[in-house]
Formats: structure tokens, C-alpha cells, sequence
């Protein structure tokens, strides 16, 4: 056996040094990525290009073979440094077009307490925006959307749909009656875990404590389990601080690991959710809307409802499709105190501040009862530009 010439301790050291020098080496790229939005200001070029991240990964795959690193490891790493690149330049040229909404402290509320998916939510959304959180849990969505509105809180953060349970109504409902705008959306990857305070096994649970959503999203998984009861509660935070509070081990929350530990709880079973992409798309609400700068994608929402005619739902969507405008979500709810009416929400891919957009929204005004723009605010998905590998 060939022995290291080295001992552990000044190997480890070695491995630091070289750490260190990654990240150094990330945050120059970072750096140069904000020069680059710098100039495209100059140029009115759109923040992605495709062609130029194709070319990057081609050349990087054979760079790295010279050094006996495989594609699918370089293409991984790269499609994350190249979407925090995309990101970081769309939140400098947002914070440009929107320097009154550039504070370095944002008051936050959110569906607490902390470590809720929504609190997770905040904190990523804010990651690259150099902005520090001033977290205000609350008990309800109503009371996240009210202390915005009373200007207790800069931003709201909602949940909106996930990719098991669907959409949340009640969110759907506030959004009704509120005069604030959507002014952003993330989309947070939700991992639910059974978490228990002390060591114990499956077998020995005999109560779960969760918000209903995880419920419905682990069904599959907790029916497995047979007869186990299901307290519910306002937030998976909540029940993870309950589960905390009886150090039992007859008793578990379901929730996100990394939340369970700022409770002091251990995951005993991970993935249980009925999809293995699980993932809950969250918008974030203020008192004023945003603009956003036309060198990035947008996204609209629209509320309406339309005549109860044959075909007047039918000639709404018409005016997106004659305008090219790409419609990524259609939700309905009742409108309260209506019987039988119905408001629709319409979320589109494109900027208020277009011309087509504005078109789009006098057609729409002619063909409704009722109209109303959310909120048009940044698309922050950046999906991954593929490359063929042999
Ligand atoms: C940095 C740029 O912006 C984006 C990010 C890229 C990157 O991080 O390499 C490449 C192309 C663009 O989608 C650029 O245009 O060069």
C-alpha cells in the first residue's frame, strides 16, 4: 500500500487552501458577472444567453477531460455557478430600475414561526439581493397580508402552489382583497422529513403534528404507517416546536430537516413525500408594484372575471394566445358572497411595461366584468441550458 507522505492533518489543511482559493475564484466570477450586466445595460442585451452558455459548457467538458474530470460533474457545478451569475445580475439591474425599493433591512412577514418552508422561502429569495431580514412570524396568511398593508412589514411571503397538493386557496382568497402587488415569486424545493426530539423508532410514533398541506403531500407514505394520529397545526414549524417541547418518543413533525435542527429535532425517516420533485412555488407581496427592467423575463398576474356567457372565458384566453403571450398558470375560485361566480387567476409570461402587454390588457378590460393586475414582477427560474454529451 502506497502510504501518504502526508499526515491527515496536513492533507486537510492542503484541501482548505484549495477551498479557499474556489471561493475566492467565485466571488471574482461573481464580480465580473455584475461588469457584465453593467454592459448590457449599455448594449440592451438580455441578461441569458443561451448560445454563450452552450459554448461555455462545450469548452468546459473538454477542458476538463484534460484533467480527468467527468461532464456530467462539470456541467452540474457550472449550470449552478451559471444560474447564481443569471440571478445575481437580474437582482443589480432590479435594484436599479427600483431604487426606492432598495433598503439594506427588509422588514418580512411570513407564516411562522421561524424554520416554516416559508421562512426558508424568505431567506433564499433575499440571498443575493444584499439585504438583511428582519423576520415577523405570523399565525395566519391573513395576518402576513394585514401587517404589510398597515406597513408593519416591507414584504409578505406566501405560498401559492405545490407540486402535489396543487394550489392553496386561502392564499388565492387574500389575494382578492388586497391592494398589494406581487412583486416577486421563488420557488423552494420542500423535502418533508419525520422528525422527533429524542432517539426512538417508527414504531413507537403514535401522533404526528404538522400543517395539513404535508399531510396531504405524504399520504402515500403516512397510510403505510397505519393507525397513527394526526394532529394539525398552523405551520410545520409550529409542530416542530411542540414535538420539541414533549421530548417524547411516541410523538414526531413532519417537516424540512434543516428547520427540524433549529429545534433541536433529528429526521428518523427522510423523502416521504408522494413526488420525489417536490416543490412549492411561493410570491412575495409589497405595498408598491416593481418594475422590471425589459432585460429580463417577467411574469404577470392577472385577476378577472368574465360575463357568465358561453365562451366568455374562451375569448379571454384568445387575446393571449393573438399576442403570442405564453399562459403558465389558470386557477378559479369563488368569488365570496357571489354564489356560483367565479374570479380567475391568470398568470402569463411578459411585462406590464410592453406594448404588447398593454394591448393585451385594453382587449381584456373590453371582454371583462372586472380586471386587475397583481403584480408583474421577475421570472427567477433559471432553467439549466443542456448541452449534448457523448
Ligand atoms: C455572464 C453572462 O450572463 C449570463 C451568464 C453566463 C455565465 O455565467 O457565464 C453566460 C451567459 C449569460 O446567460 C454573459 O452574458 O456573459
Amino acid at each position: 500500500m502506497t502510504k501518504p507522505t502526508l499526515t491527515l492533518d496536513e492533507i486537510r489543511k492542503n484541501v482548505s487552501r484549495v477551498d479557499s482559493e474556489l471561493l475566492a475564484l467565485l466571488a471574482e466570477r461573481r464580480q465580473l458577472s455584475i461588469e457584465v450586466a453593467k454592459s448590457k445595460i449599455q448594449t440592451e442585451k438580455p441578461v441569458r444567453d443561451p448560445a454563450r452558455e452552450k459554448i461555455l459548457l462545450e469548452k468546459l467538458v473538454t477542458a476538463g477531460k484534460k484533467h480527468e474530470l467527468d461532464a456530467p460533474y462539470i456541467v452540474s457545478i457550472f449550470h449552478s455557478i451559471i444560474e447564481d451569475s443569471v440571478l445575481i445580475q437580474q437582482a443589480f439591474l432590479q435594484k436599479l430600475a427600483n431604487p426606492d425599493s432598495a433598503q439594506p433591512i427588509a422588514r418580512v412577514s411570513f407564516l411562522g414561526p421561524k424554520g416554516s418552508y416559508s421562512y426558508l422561502a424568505a431567506k433564499h429569495f433575499f440571498s443575493r439581493k444584499q439585504t438583511t431580514l428582519a423576520e415577523l412570524p405570523c399565525k395566519s396568511f391573513k395576518e402576513v397580508v394585514e401587517i404589510v398593508e398597515n406597513g408593519r412589514a416591507d414584504y409578505g411571503v406566501l405560498p401559492i402552489e405545490n407540486t402535489s397538493s396543487g394550489s392553496i386557496n386561502d392564499v388565492y382568497d387574500q389575494l382578492q382583497h388586497t391592494r398589494l402587488s406581487i412583486v416577486g415569486e421563488i420557488t423552494q424545493p420542500i423535502e418533508h422529513c419525520i422528525l422527533t426530539a429524542v432517539d426512538t423508532d417508527l414504531e413507537n410514533i403514535d401522533c404526528l403534528y404538522s400543517h395539513p398541506q404535508p399531510y396531504q403531500q405524504c399520504s402515500e407514505y403516512l397510510r403505510s404507517l397505519g393507525d397513527v394520529k394526526q394532529e394539525y397545526c398552523s405551520s410545520t414549524a409550529e409542530a416542530m416546536q411542540k414535538v420539541a417541547e414533549m421530548k417524547s418518543g411516541n410523538v414526531a413533525a413532519i417537516g424540512n430537516a434543516s428547520s427540524g435542527a433549529l429545534y433541536g429535532l433529528k429526521p428518523l425517516k427522510a423523502n416521504i413525500a408522494n413526488q420525489q420533485e417536490n416543490h412549492t412555488r411561493f410570491i412575495l407581496v409589497a405595498r408598491n408594484p416593481v418594475d422590471v427592467t425589459d432585460l429580463i423575463p417577467a411574469k404577470t398576474t392577472f385577476i378577472m372575471s368574465t360575463a357568465q356567457d358561453a365562451g366568455s372565458l374562451v375569448e379571454c384566453l384568445l387575446v393571449f394566445r393573438n399576442h403570442g403571450i405564453n399562459m403558465t398558470k389558470l386557477e378559479s375560485r369563488p368569488v365570496l358572497g357571489n354564489p356560483w361566480e367565479e374570479m380567475f387567476y391568470v398568470d402569463v409570461e411578459g411585462n406590464m411595461s410592453s406594448e404588447e402587454m398593454q394591448k393585451v390588457l385594453e382587449e381584456l378590460t373590453s371582454l371583462t366584468r372586472y380586471i386587475k393586475v397583481l403584480g408583474c414582477y421577475p421570472i427567477e427560474n433559471v432553467s439549466p441550458t443542456e448541452i449534448e454529451l457523448d
